[in-house]
């Protein structure tokens, strides 16, 4: 099974563009196995769908140019072989992520990439250096069809239907979408009568700059004067996420999560778990720990403790879902790092002692958790479980100290623990 991958940091070359030079650079002097190239050329292009999509195939057409050009490979094949070549690898290929999901260029496995979409899927791809795993969410019988998801399927319908028609050319209708914008990623905390006054004076505000959003497709609520300005809030708390993530520098993107976390809490519309509000919420997190700066990891642990009562068990129902047991690793690493350096956060130990939280056996509790789930989230013999196991380890040797029965003292404190730590994650009003 061939592989290849594109680019780490693609900052200057979309990661797109880098792999399909590569893969017609791989073709044309044939260092790809014949069953590899076989397989390449059967994956669907939808490359007269693409060709048909006016003003955003005139910008594709221009990458999918620059990667034949400097592949240096136009005596081999001609302008429309590499503009195939764009629709399929845009079709085909998975983001190249990390053992916990921080994604790192583009990957095509042939036989990956001939698993179906469903938003409710049976299987999550999960990736470790090379290898390429499919890890099931839901028992699968012998014959049944296995589903991945290429987007994400915590998005409300009318935004999955869109960018799988817009990315991948198709009308899903998995049983999730059969249901329609019924299910939870489309319900609203109150009707959109009840927003509150200042919140529909940002609407009006909003929609006067821009009258068009109203009709956004992707944000519609409805077209009474209400749901007009709540499809004005959600088109602008989406926009706020996507501009976020144009950023590099982690102040920025801090602000602009902020901004966009705000429109979602303080406009009282959205479940804790609608989006975008979540993933406002989980980049924020990582902005927090990417900025560096300690005053800010205390923070990060208090979203941290949110997401993991109020949000992660909603979105990813199943205990060992890969993204909601990466989530609870992160919230027992942000833990460690709070219970290691008091010197650095004064306030944080004071916080602590304040709420009647145990960090030690917060972080043990955290540990037992990803531990018991990691063999089914990542693989026994994954860098993940392996890392895993060494942390548990270590924080088993570190409560021992030589008596064992320190073990059941602490596995015993951590029910009590669990409740003063929600009731600390809910005391965050955002
Ligand atoms: C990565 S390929 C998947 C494999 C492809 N079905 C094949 O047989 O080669 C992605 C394409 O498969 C089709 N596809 C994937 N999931 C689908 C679904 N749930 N319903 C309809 N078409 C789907 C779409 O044409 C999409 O662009």
């Amino acid at each position: 099974m061939g592989e290849f991958m594109s680019g780490e940091s693609g900052k200057e070359v979309p990661h797109i563009v880098r792999a399909v030079m590569q893969v017609l650079i791989m073709e044309a002097k044939k260092v790809m196995s014949q069953e590899d190239a076989q397989a390449l050329h059967q994956l669907e292009s939808h490359f007269n769908h693409m060709r048909s999509t006016g003003g955003k195939w005139a910008e594709m057409s221009i990458l999918a140019r620059g990667a034949w050009t400097f592949s240096g490979t136009q005596s081999t094949f001609d302008i429309d072989t590499a503009e195939e070549m764009f629709s399929r690898l845009l079709t085909n290929c998975l983001t190249l992520v990390t053992p916990t999901f921080d994604p790192l260029g583009l990957v095509l496995d042939p036989l990956a990439a001939r698993a179906n979409h469903s938003c409710d899927p049976n299987a999550v791809v999960v990736m470790d250096g090379p290898e390429l795993s499919f890890r099931t969410l839901k028992p699968i019988g012998k014959d049944e069809e296995i589903f991945i998801s290429y987007i994400d399927v915590t998005n409300p319908f009318a935004r999955r239907q869109d960018e799988l028609k817009e990315r991948y050319f198709f009308n899903c209708k998995c049983s999730k979408c059969r249901l329609g914008p019924t299910q939870k990623e489309d319900k609203w905390a109150l009707s959109p009568d009840k927003l509150p006054g200042a919140w529909a004076e940002t609407a009006d505000v909003i929609i006067a700059s821009a009258p068009h959003i109203v009709k956004d497709p992707v944000s519609f609520v409805g077209d009474d004067k209400s749901s007009q300005r709540l499809t004005a809030l959600q088109y602008t708390a989406f926009s706020e996420l996507e501009h976020a993530r144009r950023m590099s520098e982690p102040s920025a993107m801090v602000r602009i999560l902020e901004g966009g976390m705000k429109t979602c809490f303080q406009s009282k519309m959205w479940p804790v778990y609608r989006q975008p509000y979540p993933a406002l919420r989980d980049d924020l997190i990582v902005a927090y720990i990417s900025s560096g700066e300690s005053a800010r990891f205390l923070s990060a642990f208090v979203h941290g403790v949110k997401r993991y009562f109020q949000i992660d068990p909603v979105l990813f129902p199943q205990p060992f879902h890969p993204v909601r047991v990466v989530h609870t690793y992160t919230l027992a690493t942000l833990a460690l790092w709070l219970s290691s350096a008091p010197e650095d956060c004064p306030m944080d130990a004071m916080k602590f002692l304040e709420h009647g939280i145990d960090l030690g056996v917060v972080i043990f509790g955290l540990l037992v958790e990803v531990h018991d789930n990691v063999q089914k989230s990542h693989g026994q013999n994954s860098s993940f479980a392996k890392i895993i196991q060494k942390k548990f380890e270590e924080m088993r040797t570190d409560i021992t100290r030589g008596d064992a029965g320190m073990i059941a003292q602490v596995m015993g404190k951590i029910e009590s623990q669990w409740s003063t730590l929600r009731a600390f994650g809910l005391e965050l009003e955002v």
